[in-house]
């Protein structure tokens, strides 16, 4: 791997081209440092979608090498649940701020082991630096409470770390996801082992890094590198407290079983089939933005994408021709280039499952507008890489594969409805549901408070803190939807409480309430 000192003389762009980046470092991180792990199972090997090639390969870990994680990070977990909110608040504004200065690196970084172009990769690196000071402000401020208790007496409540926390992410947003899921987790007092996806292990080290130099102790923040295998033995580990796991449905089940079994509390961050509902009344060129955006982010490797698109009878065709034109015109290729807005997907058996859901979109009666097919850049180094054209369906039904199941791919399913009750029963006709999204002038009449227009259908939230019902504004001000529940597109995770403990405490001040409150004695002499 380039030294860090190359990529602090020169700016990430101009040092990093697509086909050059390779990691021979370790890509576990204990105690403070990059190591390799004590033992494991097996190796996996890290691509590079844009081009098909190898950058990384590492071991696994195992056994071993979770339980010394789990230890440094307990020992280290000691010492930074002593320290006040204001000391943990400086350390993470400290990170922020460093993520914030290696922006372009870190971006670059994300691209080449992702597949996202360069310019939607720094806008995840803004949001993970924002999202570490949006918890570095919350630390100093975290307080218990006192409650007054008849005769004189009072109660308190402390809030308390967990202990060691694990965060297993997904590879849509690698750093990202290890920012969402440390900063809070971190701020509240606790240590966090994270354990990327195999597919994209590289930008957590970046994290683990820059966490070291921010003045987080060592130990505090381990990366452990593994699959399912890794990840089960994190979930099952004694003295983990807490799994906060973002991924996919199936999974996310299985880590629920798991730590069930551990009565340990778990976050879980899982997939959806959301629904992106335009009302004939909206403002076309917004919605039509919002449709791409909510389909073709990141090749459409988003969780909460809105790829049901209900499109009101009468604008229909005018929709759809127009989303198609704009689709057509979406540039694909190397994804470190400046203008280039369509990666490859993440590896060559995803790019395989997505285009088979377009063959069997087409078998169920779908029509293909545009795209669908594979794509093969122009440049010879990008021979090999996962690239496919962003797909329009449409004629869709909603008993279709295609619109009842996450294709996690650049595909957009649109569909006609005609009456605002008729859409709705069909939006929340899922057991996917995870955000939703509604183009519409409607806040110019009284929107009642209980038209609230769709909510989950599954526990699985987007975000620690949950986003329920996502409204795209796609750029329009909050303040023109009165009645929504709002939400931005980018949204905080604000789910203190899922990484602390309350605990109460009963204390008596005075005679009278220390005699009310004694326990009877635990033994008799
Ligand atoms: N709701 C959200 O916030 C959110 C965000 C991003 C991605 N996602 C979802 O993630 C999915 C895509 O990600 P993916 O393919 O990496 O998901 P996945 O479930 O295959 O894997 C996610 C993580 O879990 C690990 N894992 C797999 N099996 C495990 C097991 N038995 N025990 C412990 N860990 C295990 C994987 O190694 C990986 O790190 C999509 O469904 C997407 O919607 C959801
Ligand atoms: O992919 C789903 C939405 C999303 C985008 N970035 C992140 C990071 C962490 C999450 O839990 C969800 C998401």
């Amino acid at each position: 791997m380039l030294s860090r000192t190359v990529w602090a003389l020169c700016p990430a762009s101009a040092i990093m081209s697509t086909g050059t980046f390779v990691v021979s470092q370790p890509l576990n991180y204990r105690g403070g440092a990059r190591v390799n792990p004590a033992d494991g199972s097996g190796t996996e090997k890290a691509f590079e979608p844009a081009t098909g090639r190898v950058i990384a390969t590492f071991t696994c870990s195992g056994e071993k090498e979770v339980n010394l994680a789990v230890e440094d990070a307990r020992a280290a977990f000691r010492t930074w649940k002593k320290k006040s909110g204001m000391e943990r608040c400086r350390v993470l504004l400290e990170a922020a701020r460093i993520i914030r200065e290696r922006k372009d690196e870190i971006a670059a970084v994300e691209t080449i082991n992702n597949g996202k172009s360069v310019f939607e990769a720094r806008l995840d690196i803004d949001t993970s630096w924002q999202c570490l000071e949006y918890y570095a402000g919350l630390a100093g401020s975290l307080a218990g409470e006192h409650i007054q208790l008849p005769g004189g007496s009072f109660g308190y409540t402390r809030r308390e770390p967990l202990g060691v926390c694990v965060g297993i992410g997904a590879w849509n947003y690698p750093f990202q996801i290890a920012c969402w899921k440390s900063a809070p987790a971190l701020a509240c007092g606790n240590a966090m082992i994270f354990k990327p996806s195999p597919f994209t292990p590289v930008s957590a080290l970046l994290l683990a890094e820059i966490y070291t130099q921010a003045g987080v102790p060592p130990g505090l923040f381990n990366v452990v590198q593994g699959g399912a295998a890794t990840g089960q033995l994190l979930c099952q580990h004694q003295d983990v407290a807490k799994v906060s796991f973002t991924g996919s449905v199936p999974t996310g089940s299985k880590i629920m079983e798991m730590s069930a079994k551990g009565i340990k509390p778990v976050t879980l961050e899982l997939g959806g089939k959301s629904p992106l509902i335009i009302f004939s009344d909206c403002d076309m060129p917004n919605a039509v933005k919002g449709a791409l955006m909510a389909n073709f982010l990141t090749q459409g490797e988003v969780c909460c994408n809105g790829t049901r698109v209900f499109v009101q009878k009468d604008i229909l065709d005018k929709f759809t021709a127009e989303v198609v034109r704009q689709t057509q015109k979406i540039k694909i290729g190397d994804p470190l280039l400046e203008d280039t807005r369509m990666g490859p997907l993440i590896n060559g058996p995803h790019l395989e499952r997505v285009l088979e859901f377009v063959r069997l979109a087409r078998e169920q009666g779908a029509k293909v507008l545009c795209g669908g097919d594979p794509y093969v850049p122009e440049d010879p180094k990008l021979k090999g890489g996962y690239y496919m054209t962003p797909c329009v369906l449409t004629d869709c039904r909603d008993d279709m594969t295609c619109v009842k199941e996450e294709i996690f791919g650049p595909v957009m399913s649109i569909l006609s409805f005609d009456t605002e009750a008729e859409v709705l029963e069909r939006a929340n006709n899922t057991s996917f549901g995870l955000a939703a999204g509604v183009f519409t002038r409607v806040w110019q009449r009284e929107w009642p408070s209980d038209h609230r227009v769709l909510l989950p259908t599954q526990d699985s939230v987007c975000g620690d803190g949950g986003c329920g019902v996502c409204v795209l504004t796609a750029g329009r001000p909050k303040e023109e939807h009165p009645g929504t529940q709002q939400h931005d597109f980018q949204m905080l995770n604000v789910d203190l409480g899922a990484f602390e403990k309350r605990l109460y405490f009963q204390l008596s001040q005075q005679g009278a309430g220390r005699q009310s409150l004694e326990l009877p004695p635990l033994s008799h002499a």
